[in-house]
């Protein structure tokens, strides 16, 4: 109560005034977080969060929701986000810290301080180096793909197949490359590489319960859930425990993997500590891997559900680049493709959700009284939700056909702190660049072998976003591929 007192009359003095409360109905205060769990498990997360702060008024745009013993506040307003991320006022939280500390370890994702700004100075000039850029370990695995996508030798046309497990694996496959300097292959299905797929699913799983439970993580813990993280541990700790016993400039020449760049080998230039190894290339895996295997699969989503689109990509890559497979930098200069990108990015936001916490009394911008444009007061240890999905599905902001995927929109909008897939401030992620041309690449090279991409998608047709942390298709990305066989070797 005195607390409350405290922080009333600090929020006076600051100006502030309270933002819509969002009230559990239930006499324990848990029916919100029980709706939103559910609304998750119904592959609808991010769209119950939009329908919530619309209930109150299309208009409302941050609001205070008590849960049981303790409150947080959520909010879709660019202008608070941009403080969010910006003020030294909030970081990450310990909610976040937690939930992933079992399978990740101190590292870039999970520390805040000093410890943060170690792990960002070891790994940010990696992400700034030409190396990243080599279209040679995306072609390599590329063709591993495509050796599962047989076309009948009279049609053209494929069998009917889901592509999403196809790129988890494809980039699955491309990250541990780039990270460990060797591939999981999981594409040419290997048991091991199949078991290291199947663990990571299953951690994440845990962990995003974690996550939603906040204060009551400890919660989600079992023994399945430390046999999942021991196991993904092994498989670093014998990469990290060789490449220390065998140094790149001792190993041998004719290994080809070893004169290439990998994360790995950089890293160690800089430190020897094993733990230290496992835990950062574990974090750069986990930012990496589903992440961009999930945008990748949302594109070739959209492109089969849009021929036009297609046609029109198809044009612009054949017109340029013909049957070559295109460099990165054009890539990242071809308007139509980056369209196509951004606005997947924003219909389906493979991060639907982030997240801060006040690390001491402060203030948010906007949000408060009546009109939602007074400052709001956020005290010490208050997590802040960012729910990007509802952020970027706000008419207002985006148009009437907030809802369509129209990628012809990007031609005039300039995006500000409304659109943040790649979160910003200090902690922006650091490999925009890297999933932009990892994704610009494969699409690219789809472009030149199929002429048409079909939906084969049966059911409603409903977009479900399926939450494993990133945002994923929850019906998969059900196709059938047809060969341009005058456009391809
Ligand atoms: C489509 C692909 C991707 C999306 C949508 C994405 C999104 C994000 C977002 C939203 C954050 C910020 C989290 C926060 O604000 O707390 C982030 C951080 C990060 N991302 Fe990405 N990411 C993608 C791909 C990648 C790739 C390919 C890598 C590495 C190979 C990567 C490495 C990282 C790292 C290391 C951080 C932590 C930065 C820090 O806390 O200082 N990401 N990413």
């Amino acid at each position: 109560k005195l607390k409350k007192r405290h922080n009333n009359a600090k929020a006076a003095s600051l100006g502030c005034l309270p933002p819509p409360v969002l009230r559990s109905t239930n006499l324990i205060g848990n029916s919100i977080l029980r709706e939103s769990m559910k609304a998750t498990k119904e592959d609808r997360g991010p769209q119950y969060v939009a329908e919530k702060l619309d209930s109150i008024s299309p208009d409302c745009h941050t609001v205070k929701v008590p849960i049981i013993d303790y409150e947080i506040i959520v909010t879709r307003d660019p202008e608070n986000a941009r403080t969010l991320f910006t003020s030294p006022d909030f970081d990450i939280s310990h909610h976040r810290q937690l939930s992933w500390m079992p399978l990740l370890g101190k590292g870039i994702f999970t520390s805040r301080g000093d410890i943060w700004k170690h792990s960002r100075a070891l790994l940010r000039p990696q992400f700034a180096r030409e190396m990243i850029s080599d279209p040679q370990l995306e072609e390599h695995h590329l063709h591993n793909l495509w050796g599962q996508l047989t076309a009948d030798a009279t049609t053209g046309w494929t069998s009917k197949v889901d592509l999403a497990p196809l790129f988890f694996r494809f980039t699955l496959d491309t990250a541990t490359e780039f990270i460990f300097g060797q591939s999981a292959n999981s594409l040419l299905q290997r048991d091991g590489a199949k078991d290291l797929s199947r663990h990571f699913n299953a951690a994440k799983v845990w962990i995003d319960k974690r996550g939603a439970l906040a204060k009551f993580y400890w919660l989600m813990n079992s023994k399945e859930f430390k046999e999942h993280c021991a196991a993904i541990h092994k498989f670093a700790d014998g990469i990290v425990a060789d490449r220390l016993a065998h140094p790149p400039e001792k190993s041998d020449p004719e290994k080809g993997a070893a004169s290439r760049f990998n994360l790995l080998n950089e890293l160690a230039k800089e430190t020897q500590n094993p733990q230290e190894l496992r835990n950062e290339t574990l974090h750069v895996l986990i930012a990496g891997r589903d992440t961009t295997g999930c945008l990748l699969g949302w594109v070739v989503y959209f492109l089969a559900r849009h021929p036009a689109v297609y046609a029109r990509l198809r044009r612009e890559i054949l017109n340029q680049f013909g049957d070559r497979p295109a460099d990165f930098r054009s890539l990242s200069q071809l308007s139509y493709l980056q369209w196509v990108i951004n606005e997947t990015l924003r219909v389906v936001t493979v991060i639907p959700l982030n997240e801060r916490i006040a690390l001491r009394d402060t203030v948010l911008p906007r949000g408060g009284g009546p009109d939602g444009k007074a400052r709001v007061f956020v005290p010490e240890g208050t997590q802040v939700l960012i729910p990007l999905y509802a952020m970027q599905h706000r008419k207002d902001i985006w148009g009437a056909d907030v809802e369509e995927f129209r990628p012809e929109r990007w031609e005039t909008y300039r995006a500000g702190w409304e659109f943040i897939p790649f979160g910003a401030g200090a902690r922006k992620c650091l490999g925009q660049q890297f999933g932009r041309q990892e994704v610009s690449y494969v699409v690219s090279r789809f472009c030149q072998k199929y002429d048409r991409i079909e939906n084969m998608e049966e059911g409603d047709g409903r977009i479900r976003l399926h939450h494993a942390i990133e945002n994923r298709s929850g019906t998969g990305v059900q196709v059938r591929l047809h060969e341009a066989r005058s456009a391809t070797a």
